[in-house]
């Protein structure tokens, strides 16, 4: 299973390269590759970049696809699957839960679907922090063809199994935490020391 790590983003609320901005002398970037490291059902880390952005990350010492869609998540989606089966993670996720990813990776493996995908009680669904079948590509491609880039509707439209989160442990809510704005980091701070 191989572990996709989305870095192609703009970082406009940030305002700037959010994955590579320090924190505790850190890149950002590093601290969700270092979570992800440890999840024991990922064999292989890949990073999933725009073409203007691929270089600066070359330095992180993964391989790093060019993701030539830029139409958001599920153009860096589909590029992942071009390497096989893949549990995709957006970049800016630095508490990942090693062990709530193995969970997901493992419902995934027992039940044979095109995507595993934890949903909150509401419907809210995580694409960002799901394991997708390398057969979800074709099916991503129909939709990327006509212009339709909405990746929660393309997995409630294919044959998906969803984790339920409220019936999880708690802490491994922690795991989706993103950062989006320089007060996320505030938010980030306490947690990381
Ligand atoms: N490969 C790839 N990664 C993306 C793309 N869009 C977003 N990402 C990554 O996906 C993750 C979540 O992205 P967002 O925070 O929603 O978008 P962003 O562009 O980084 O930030 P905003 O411009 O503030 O929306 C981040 O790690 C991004 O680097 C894309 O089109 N392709």
């Amino acid at each position: 299973m191989i572990g996709a790590v989305l870095a192609g983003g703009r970082g406009r609320r940030f305002g700037g390269d959010k994955l590579l901005f320090r924190i505790n002398g850190k890149p950002l970037l590093l601290y969700t590759l270092e979570k992800l490291e440890r999840a024991e059902k990922i064999d292989e880390i890949v990073l999933v970049a725009s073409k203007e952005n691929a270089e600066k990350l070359e330095g992180f010492g993964y391989e790093v696809l060019i993701d030539g869609l830029m139409v958001g998540p599920m153009g860096g989606i589909y590029t992942a699957l071009s390497l096989g089966d893949a549990f995709v993670v957006a970049g800016d996720m630095p508490l990942l839960v090693p062990e709530f990813i193995d969970f997901i990776v493992e419902r995934f493996e027992e039940t044979k679907k095109l995507a595993c995908v934890p949903r909150w009680g509401n419907g809210y669904l995580e694409p960002l922090h799901a394991a997708y079948s390398s057969s979800f590509r074709g099916f991503l491609e129909e939709r990327i063809k006509s212009g339709n880039y909405a990746i929660n509707r393309a997995i409630r439209e294919s044959d998906a199994c969803y984790i339920e989160i409220e019936k999880l442990p708690e802490n491994w809510r922690e795991s989706f935490f993103n950062v989006n704005t320089r007060e996320d980091l505030g938010r980030l701070s306490p947690l990381i020391f």
